[in-house]
């Protein structure tokens, strides 16, 4: 059993140059980075034989099931068995559309066994999404359930789907039934151990400019993982885990799976969407102590009331927080009715959680920031021209790749533009640093939007807007929000003799919800004539941008003088 974190262990940290010594990470690991590590291996089969329970599934109806580490050795090598029988191999990719339950944690460890390469797709995404993710993976196999199995037809070859059904569902035809084959598959399946270079996972993230990039998840990255669950999340023994982040996005596949299940510790899965409701009874049901989610869930919490918080009051030992700024409100709140700390963390699918409030400083947690680099990384904001800023002058947070020894990302899949330049990992991500090292976000130096946690690329929602008949351009921009940090606002341009009608913003939106994906269509939609360009026909988001600010100032001063 891996030793758990212990204040008196934390690895030597140097806040001047977040020195760490590799070392100690490593001893995080039981592979051989450069010989044979297998990400299964990590996550379960060391666990094996200490009689834990390694996966909390909780149903809609409020019904638990755990499963074991044991168990899921059983289901992983079954999985692996029938990967192998389609003639999947190692460094093949496997993509996942699944819910939150054992099947796909099953699917998981099942390809990272075989020493394949696992691709989620958010259960949200519509066919436009899919389309481009698996174009770009090139995936040998989707898993996925009957829900969404539809959304793959035109995409995928049928022979290429597995399907997760229960009895009374029908198996779409030409499909492969997953829990069928794998329960008649055998349970022995040696691990397919691989190099640390190797890839394990296959995430995308939205952009500005074009479509989704593809982030190649290598296996040293396993190691960062854990440090952050260790020093940033104080993962502990006894602690009941549960992250409410899906296993779609980066931070629920690498902090809700990979991270927890690497410790040898539990993880809570809800099958159901997020209300305020069930995750105050789950909280409560299974005795968490570890929550993390996004400051929405968190905001969606306190809009509940001060009295549904009465009943697990002290019974948290420590939330953590990412996705979005974390406002000070939010964690006066928490102090007050639940009696507990939030921690502000930072992060992106390409580096994984980079700053944090840490348990294991010393430095009090201070409202309004992220915290310090975590142990393993160098982070430095950066001006335009590359220069290191100081305390106080706003620039772009970046990755110093040389004395980041935890710092696994090299580039976008099959992209030709260097994603890191200089020895520098430019997030993108505004911040400005105080005096002591931690670092305070401000923005984001593009036009990415953040909704939720969820980061949403302006130019997917455009894209699946000019698909529409009605519309000949589109430019879409987030505008601030008290609930979801930012909504997704769309500028639409009609085609000649269609008026823009309440219904038709509706029937727009609700286009690019089951086109693209439900998380990502306009919550706001404004016909206008024309857009704002560049003398060379570049869309001026910026200034749709400023205009929506400046809207929104004016109405709180009409506001405060009245
Ligand atoms: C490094 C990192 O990766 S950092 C963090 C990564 N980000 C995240 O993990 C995202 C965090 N956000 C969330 O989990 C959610 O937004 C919450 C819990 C905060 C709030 O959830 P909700 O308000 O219920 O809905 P959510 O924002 O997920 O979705 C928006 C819409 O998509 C729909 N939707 C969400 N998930 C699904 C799904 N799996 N299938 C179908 N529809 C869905 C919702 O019903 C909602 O529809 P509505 O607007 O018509 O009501």
């Amino acid at each position: 059993m891996l030793q758990l974190y212990d204040r008196r262990t934390i690895p030597s940290y140097d806040a001047e140059t977040s020195a760490f010594r590799l070392s100690d990470a490593i001893g995080l690991l039981d592979g051989d980075l450069e010989r044979a590590i297998n990400a299964c291996v990590e996550c379960c089969d060391r666990h094996v034989g200490e009689n834990r329970i390694a996966l909390r599934c909780v149903s809609l109806d409020g019904q638990v099931r755990d499963y074991t580490f044991e168990y899921l050795q059983d289901m992983s090598a079954r999985a692996a068995n029938f990967f192998a029988s389609q003639g999947i191999g190692p460094g093949d990719v496997v993509a996942g559309m699944l819910s939150r339950n054992v099947d796909l944690v099953a699917t998981i460890l099942g390809v990272w066994r075989i020493g394949a390469v696992y691709q989620p797709l958010f259960t949200a995404f519509g066919p436009k999404a899919i389309e481009h993710r698996l174009a770009m993976s090139k995936a040998a196999l989707v898993v996925t359930n009957i829900a969404n199995c539809e959304k793959l037809d035109g995409i995928v070859d049928r022979s290429h789907v597995a399907i997760v059904r229960n009895d009374d569902e029908t198996l779409p035809h030409g499909a492969l039934d997953f829990r069928a084959s794998v329960a008649a598959c055998s349970p022995i399946f040696d691990p397919c151990f691989r190099t640390g270079d190797d890839l394990f996972m296959m995430m995308s993230t939205s952009g500005t400019t074009g479509l989704p990039k593809g982030v190649p998840v290598p296996l040293r990255a396993l190691i960062s993982f854990s440090a952050y669950m260790r020093y940033a999340i104080d993962l502990r023994e006894e602690d009941v885990f549960w992250n409410i982040a899906d296993p779609g996005w980066a931070y629920g596949l690498y902090y809700a799976v990979a991270g927890p299940l690497m410790l040898g510790c539990s993880t809570v899965f809800y099958e159901g969407g997020f209300t305020a409701q069930s995750t105050y009874r789950i909280i409560d049901q299974l005795g968490v102590t570890s929550l993390a989610g996004s400051p929405t869930a968190f905001r969606l919490l306190i809009a509940a009331g001060n009295e549904a918080a009465v009943a697990i009051k002290g019974r948290l030992r420590v939330v953590s927080s990412a996705g979005e700024p974390l406002n000070p409100e939010i964690m006066r709140w928490f102090d007050t009715h639940l009696a507990v700390p939030i921690h502000d963390h930072y992060g992106q699918t390409e580096t994984g959680m980079v700053v944090n409030n840490h348990h294991g400083l010393t430095h009090p947690v201070r409202a309004g920031s992220a915290g310090f680099a975590m142990p393993g990384y160098r982070v430095v904001v950066l001006d335009d021209a590359g220069r290191t800023l100081g305390p106080h002058q706003p620039g772009v947070l970046a990755v110093d790749i040389a004395k980041s020894p935890l710092m696994w990302f090299k580039g976008y899949f099959n992209q030709e533009t260097p994603a890191i330049t200089d020895g520098f990992y430019r997030t993108g991500d505004t911040v400005e640093a105080e005096p002591d090292g931690s670092i305070s976000f401000i923005g984001r130096e593009d036009d990415l939007i953040t909704s939720a946690g969820y980061r949403i690329g302006p130019f997917d929602v455009e894209s699946a807007l000019i698909e529409h008949a009605a519309v000949i351009e589109a430019a879409v921009i987030g505008v601030p929000d008290p609930e979801r940090t930012e909504i997704v606002k769309a500028f639409i341009v009609l085609a000649k003799d269609i008026r823009g009608t309440p219904d038709l913003a509706e029937e727009l939106a609700h286009y690019v919800k089951t086109r693209l994906s439900a998380h990502a269509y306009p919550r706001l939609v404004d016909f206008v004539e024309e857009l704002p360009k560049t003398p060379s026909g570049k869309i001026q988001r910026f200034l749709l941008r400023k205009a929506e600010i400046e809207k929104i100032n004016a109405l709180l001063k009409r506001d405060d003088s009245a």
